[in-house]
Formats: C-alpha cells, structure tokens, sequence
C-alpha cells in the first residue's frame, strides 16, 4: 500500500504477480492490475509521463505509478523478457533460420530482443576472403572461392525462405568492391577488416528479420553500430563503453513505444567512439552483444543458443564423452571462456554479473534439454572439479634474474617491458629470482609479426635475465572449487604421472577457482581425455561425495539422552 511507486518498482511487482500468482494470491484485484501493468500497453502510459491510478476497490488507497524509475525497469517498461542470442552454428542455412524462428514463437509468453551472429562459417570466410584479396591483385578479387561461398549461402537461404534478394543484393555487391578495394590497395588494415566481417551480421539480421515479418510476428533490424553499441576503437577487439547502455535502452524502448516489433539485433558489432567506424568486439563477440542488452534494459534472462548442451565438462571436439554442467558461477564461466573454452566470450560475463541477470546456455538443436545456468552464487558444498579447458599453442617464457636488480626491481622491470609492448600475460608463477610465464595467444595472434615480436621480447628480457622462450604449448585449466584444490591437485598430478606426462609450470591464484598446469602441446589432448575419466567418469566426485557425508557424520554421535559426543 505504497501510495507512490516509480515504475521500476511496479513492473517488478507486475513480474511477480504475472510469474508466481501464488506470492500473491491474497491481492486479488490488485494483482489484475499489476498484471495489466506488466502487459506493454500499460507501461507505455507511465513512461510517456502519464501516471496510473491503480485503485484497490473498497479500500480505495491508490497507488500512484509514475516515469521515474531508473535504467533497470527500462526494459520490461517496454515489454521485454528475455535476450535470445542464436550463433553462427544455429543459423547454418535456410531450414536452421525456420527452426530458429519456430523456436522463438514457441515462447509466446516472452518478448525477446534477439542477437544473431553472421551465418555458418561466413565471418572465417569473409577474414579468408580479405586474406586472399591482399595478395591475388585487383582483377581476380571477383573470382575469391569464400566470396562465392558466402554469395551462394546468402542467395540460396533467400529464395528458400521465399524472400525477396534485394534483402542482401546491395551487400553483396559493396561486398564485391570492398574486396577489389583491398585487392588494389594490397593491404588490409584492421579497420578496413572489421568493416568487412560486419557483412556477415549485417545481412544474417536482415534475412531473419524478413522471415519474421513473411511469418507474421512483427519485426525490426538493427545494426548494432546504428542502435548506440559505442566502443574503444581498438579494431577487431574493442570494449564496450558505458554509454552503451543507455544508448540501448533509450532506442529500443523509445521504439517499441512507438510500434512494437521484436528486435533483431546484429551481434559482434559497434561503433569506435573516435573513429566513428565500424568495430567488432573480437571473435565470439555476439555473447558479449547480447549480454550488454540484457543489462541495459535490465531483463530476467540472457539466453545464449548453441549447438551444444551447454557449457560441457570439455571441449567435446577434444573428447566426445564430455556432460553438461548443469550450474556454473559468473566467476566460473568467465574464467572457463579465459582459458580457452570457446563456447562463450571472455568478456561477455561481466554485464551479466553487473546487472545480476542470469544467463542460460542453451542448445538450438535440442531446445528441451536443460543447459546450463550461470548465475553470482551457486551450492560449491558438493562442487570439486566443474571443467577441464585447453588452450593450445601457447607461448611459455621461462625467466632467470641475472641478479643485477633487485628481487622486487627485476619483477617491475620484466612486467613493465610486457606493458611497453602491450603483451599480455595469461599465467605467472614466479620465486626470488625467476618467473615462468605463458603470453595470451588471442594478443599475438591479432598481429602479423609474431615471431619478430617474441624476438623483441626476449631480446629486452635478456638485458636483465637469461630467457628460455618455449613454444607449441599447451595451458590446461582445472576449474573447480576452490576448497578443494588439494584434492584436485592430488588427483590430477595422479593422472599425469600415471601418464608420464611431466608439467612445465604450474600456476593458481589464492581465490579463484582456476589450477592451470602447463604441457607441451603434442601430450595435451591426452592429458585432457585421461583428467576427464578420472575426474568425471570413474565414480570419483560420488566416491568424494560418500566420504565428505561420513566424515561429517562420524565424529559427531548424538546419544539417547541429547547429549553430543565427539569422536
Ligand atoms: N566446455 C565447452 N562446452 C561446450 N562447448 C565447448 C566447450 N569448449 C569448446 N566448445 C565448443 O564451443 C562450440 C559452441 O560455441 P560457438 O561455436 O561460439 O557457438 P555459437 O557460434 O553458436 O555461438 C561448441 O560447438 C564446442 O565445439
Ligand atoms: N560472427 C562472429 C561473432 C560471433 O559471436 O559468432 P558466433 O556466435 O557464431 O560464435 C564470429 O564468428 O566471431
């Protein structure tokens, strides 16, 4: 009996009262009209400075619902529930889009905003495309093998969903020059290449949207650079900045208001502050699109749509017997996509853990299968190992102190001539006077002088330390909780000896839940399959389960008379 809510406060009310009816059975008439609210008719008033009334009959208190209300409230204001985001793999080809699109109408209860990727493989081939533009001369340009897959593909998926080409037509063509323009130029500057990939999105978006409206469900497309997805200008790699969010939330509400139609956003996409141009947010980046939206307008769910179960105990590429893992924390996840695990962006936790949302990994192809939930806490009390990641072909430095600083002046000076270069470390275990470190292959590969650039570093190094630079490596990340990492690592280093497998390098943080043990690259994939059946397929976690449960009820017997004795 609140006599004056903002509208943030009223549609989380609305949401209660329209999701579990039972909290608040006793409001009878109330809850109708909290409901009403939650429908996007009723919220428009409010937000276009309009007040509701809600009367409660007899008892005639009102309660006063006015604009107010802050960013979080901005998307169910406008009625939507969830962000559906499909990949790549979910949108291969004609039949795929009809399933996708089946597949959100048969959630009629929820007012998606939805992210695609680029379609199938198209963004590898449209980064090959360029490739091979740089050096085939201006002439051949039309003649690119990936041009004519990706001109295939786009045409075919049209006339089988009985669209209009014209949706695609223009890009290919500017697709088609582009490419000449690069061919002639013979070179293909990261910007340029950004601008390039965005034709993947760009017509993916468009095609779907299309079909939507052919269906008869109302949509629009959006281009994530045009709708307020404002980045660093770092090309093929860039950050989201905070005016994003606003941006977002303004546009896509200001526009249902106006004329409801599900969004269609492309993903992956954004415009460089500076620059104005077209940015992407680096490989995979459409998670981090999608989870950015769910902030923005502050929804109650992030669904990512793969070809997978979930997020998997392993790569399944790397070993078939690989289970969803049911529950996972923001924490977990992220460091899981860190290190390696390509099923999410790096970066795409970080909105979801800001604004509290939830983020359901789901799989496109078997939509009943539960997935998995990534949420700020979960049960650790039976959790111990929850992913095995590998991240190959890494770079390892091993780094001995000529002694001529200091112990704390040689690890400044190593860390700083890192930061001179703008390297990035992935994995540091250090003592007095040495540090063996593994370098982000996603940094190095972004540039086309590696090896002159490892040489560069080792050269500096060598000014003050004698440097072993290791390649063809391999950093497997063991996941788990933290509680019990002596556990874990008893029975990993198990597993390794058994397997004659000797580790380089060994690193794990005092709070996080990650072991990374280095290898060399040739024995890491059976290191991976033999930690997995160890761990995962051998009865071992319900082995560790029994025994916690008697360990906690042996010492304590509680006798007839109460009393408690320990034994
Ligand atoms: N731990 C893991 N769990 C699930 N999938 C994984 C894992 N590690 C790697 N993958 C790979 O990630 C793929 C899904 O991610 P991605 O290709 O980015 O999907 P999408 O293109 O649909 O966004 C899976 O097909 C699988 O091969
Ligand atoms: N199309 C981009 C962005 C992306 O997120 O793709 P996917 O969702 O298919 O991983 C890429 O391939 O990197």
């Amino acid at each position: 009996r609140d006599p004056d809510i903002s509208m943030a406060t009223a549609l989380r009310l609305a949401a209660v009262a329209r999701d579990s009816p039972a909290a608040v059975s006793k409001l009878g008439r109330e809850r109708a009209s909290l409901c009403a609210i939650a429908r996007p008719g009723g919220q428009c008033f409010a937000r276009r400075g309009l007040v509701l009334r809600c009367q409660s009959g007899a008892a005639a208190a009102a309660a006063t619902i006015s604009k107010g209300g802050a960013a979080d409230g901005a998307g169910a204001a406008a009625g939507f529930t969830v962000v559906m985001k499909f990949g790549g793999s979910s949108l291969a080809s004609a039949a795929r889009m009809r399933e996708v699109a089946d597949l959100i109408l048969s959630f009629p209860e929820e007012t998606p905003v939805v992210v695609l990727s680029a379609m199938g493989k198209t963004t590898n081939n449209l980064l090959l495309a360029g490739e091979k533009a740089v050096s085939c001369g201006a002439p051949k340009a039309s003649e690119i093998n990936e041009l004519a897959v990706i001109k295939k593909l786009h045409l075919r998926t049209i006339d089988e969903l009985g669209l209009d080409s014209s949706i695609v037509s223009g890009f290919l063509d500017e697709l088609e020059q582009l490419l000449k323009g690069v061919a002639m130029m013979k070179e293909l500057t990261l910007r340029t290449r950004d601008y390039l990939v965005s034709f993947g999105e760009c017509m993916s978006t468009r095609i779907f949207s299309a079909y939507l409206n052919k269906l008869g469900k109302k949509a629009r497309q959006y281009d994530a650079f045009d709708l307020g997805f404002i980045t660093t200008d770092d090309f093929t790699n860039a950050d989201i900045l905070e005016a994003t969010y606003p941006a977002v939330a303004k546009r896509l509400h200001g526009d249902w208001i106006d004329d409801p139609a599900i969004p269609i956003v492309t993903g992956f996409l954004g415009k460089g502050w500076k620059s104005c141009a077209v940015t992407t947010l680096g490989r995979g980046g459409s998670d981090l699109t999608a989870t950015t939206i769910g902030k923005a307008l502050g929804l109650r769910e992030i669904q990512v749509w793969k070809d997978v179960d979930g997020v998997l105990t392993c790569d399944p590429n790397i070993y078939a017997n690989a289970v969803p893992v049911p529950y996972l924390t923001f924490d977990e996840a992220a460091e899981l996509a860190y290190f390696g695990a390509q099923v999410l962006h790096p970066q795409s936790m970080r909105p979801a853990r800001e604004g509290g949302i939830p983020v359901r990994v789901k799989n496109s192809y078997n939509r009943h299968a539960p997935g998995t939930v990534i949420t700020k806490t979960r049960d650790m009390r039976k959790s111990i190992l929850t992913s095995i990641v590998l991240k190959s072909n890494i770079t390892m430095l091993d780094i001995v102190s000529t002694r001529m600083l200091g112990q704390y002046g040689f690890l400044a000076k190593v860390f700083s001539i890192f930061e001179d270069l703008g390297i990035s470390v992935d994995s540091v275990a250090t003592s007095e006077v040495s540090i063996s470190l593994t370098l982000d292959p996603s940094k190095l590969w972004s540039r086309e002088l590696i090896q002159q650039e490892l040489d560069h570093v080792v050269e500096e190094l060598e000014k003050i330390a004698v440097v072993h630079l290791l390649q063809h490596r391999s950093i497997i990340s063991l996941i788990g909780n933290v509680q019990r990492s002596s556990l874990i690592l008893e029975k990993a280093f198990n597993v390794l000896r058994r397997n004659g497998v000797n580790v380089q390098m060994i690193s794990q943080g005092a709070s996080k839940v990650n072991i990374s043990l280095v290898v060399n690259d040739s024995e890491a994939k059976q290191c991976v399959q033999a930690l997995h059946s160890a761990f995962f397929e051998n009865g071992f976690l319900s082995e560790v389960e029994e025994a916690d449960l008697a360990q906690n009820m042996a010492p304590v017997l509680v006798s007839s008379n109460g009393a408690i004795n320990g034994n």
